[in-house]
């Protein structure tokens, strides 16, 4: 990622370039005045470009056109003031955002801009709005900030959509829309999807003032009144965006093992325990990696962490489509198969052990070779904690057995 700062103040251009060199992974050009702009922006391609709008030879804002018209390139207008006209005319031009030069706060809103603009390109919103007018002015505002959006008319063609985009996350929707309305399709999206799972705004020109909090309560983020400002649009987005941020930091926190990133055994039970009583053809894998305190006594805890994390990556690769793969602790390994009876998760599980098996985990020590146990139990009318239990006699037995085996029943 490449940035450009067009500023004449040469302190001013120091902190920022200081700023984003220090949170974001990025080389960082300086331009002082137009014509140094022109040569930069020929040579090179910038993710974003920040530009003041008053340049040595260019005091009037020529640079914004430009940059946004001829490089067609993401601009963010920093200046020290603006009368309402300009700022006007400068959202009209399609500007991703402006700041004042008031504190060192601006230029920090600077850098979290420009990370969530390089983030937005992968996250996709949804757009559900009867009227085309409307959608299509939302999408222009998010385009601006480079999110990949996608629009239905109505509430029931947002469902259908996020059934079949189960990435979307965020979906922007109107009040009043035919079919399923606003209200309707939160509280539905809402009973699938929570709130680490997708961010919900809504939006009306209702002037019923009881909507936003409605809206909310139904299961919305945040709510904005039809016709609302450029400014009050992306900094609502941005909040609910950085929110569903911290929410799904915290929900891995609480849900994944720091060291592999695999399930904790928390979650593993929260996930799966009903599924025993529902269905016979639910099967559990215990696994357990071989003579593992030795690989740690050898060649140190690092090395054995490091094997850790490529078993998991392996299990992953191999099951986590469509099974669940959890860390029970140390060297202990769960995968759930949920719809596989004895036999067929026995075949899966036995695959894998022979790939392990014969393919070495190259670490700082050299190339280990690293094999394991497995215990294979099928539902059988019995609870998870039953199951769980004759999973690890099964496990015991393939240890004294010789190890790197499965036994199942
Ligand atoms: N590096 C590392 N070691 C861990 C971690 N968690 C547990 N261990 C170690 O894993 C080892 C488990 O050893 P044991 O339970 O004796 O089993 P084993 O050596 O694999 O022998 P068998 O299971 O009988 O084949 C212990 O030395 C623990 O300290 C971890 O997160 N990182």
């Amino acid at each position: 990622m490449r940035i450009l700062i067009i500023e004449d103040n040469e302190t001013v251009s120091k902190v920022l370039k200081h700023l984003i060199v220090q949170e974001l992974d990025c080389e960082v050009d300086i331009a002082p005045d137009l014509t140094t702009a022109i040569k930069l922006l020929d040579k090179n391609s910038y993710f974003v470009v920040v530009a003041e709008l008053d340049l040595p030879d260019a005091p009037d804002g020529e640079i914004v056109k430009l940059i946004l018209n001829t490089y067609q390139t993401t601009c963010i207008v920093l200046t020290s003031n603006l009368d309402a006209e300009q700022r006007k005319k400068l959202l009209k031009l399609g500007i991703a955002d402006y700041l004042l030069k008031e504190n060192r706060y601006s230029y920090q809103y600077v850098v979290k801009l420009i990370s969530r603009l390089h983030r937005n390109q992968s996250v996709k919103v949804l757009v559900a709005d009867d009227s085309v007018v409307s959608r299509k002015f939302v999408r222009v505002l998010l385009e601006q900030h480079l999110f990949q959006v996608i629009e239905a008319e109505d509430g029931a063609v947002a469902l259908n959509i996020l059934s079949e985009q189960p990435d979307i996350q965020l979906l922007i929707t109107d009040y009043n829309m035919p079919n399923v309305d606003g209200f309707e399709l939160i509280l539905r999206v809402r009973e699938k999807l929570s709130r680490e799972n997708i961010a919900i705004i809504g939006l009306s020109n209702d002037t019923d003032e009881s909507l936003s909090a409605r809206f909310i309560k139904n299961g919305a983020n945040d709510f904005l009144q039809k016709p609302f400002v450029h400014e009050e649009f992306h900094c609502r987005v941005l909040n609910t965006l950085d929110s569903l941020d911290m929410i799904r930091r915290l929900w891995e926190k609480a849900n994944k093992d720091y060291l592999t990133r695999a399930y904790t055994r928390r979650y593993f039970f929260k996930l799966h325990q009903n599924d025993v009583y529902e269905s016979s053809q639910f099967t559990l894998a215990l696994i357990d990696i071989d003579y593992f305190k030795k690989i740690n006594d050898n060649f140190g805890h690092d090395v054995g962490d490091h094997v850790l994390v490529e078993f998991t990556r392996r299990l992953q690769h191999a099951f986590a489509e469509h099974f669940t793969v959890a860390r029970f602790g140390g060297e202990e390994f769960v995968i759930a198969f949920k719809g596989l009876d004895s036999s067929k998760a026995t075949t899966l599980m036995d695959k894998f052990r022979a790939q392990c098996a014969s393919t070495p985990i190259t670490t700082a020590s050299g190339d280990l070779e690293v094999t394991f146990s497995c215990g294979v139990a099928t539902a059988n009318s019995e609870d998870i904690d039953a199951l769980l239990a004759r999973a690890d006699e099964y496990l015991y037995a393939a240890k004294q057995n010789g190890r790197n085996q499965i036994i199942s029943a």
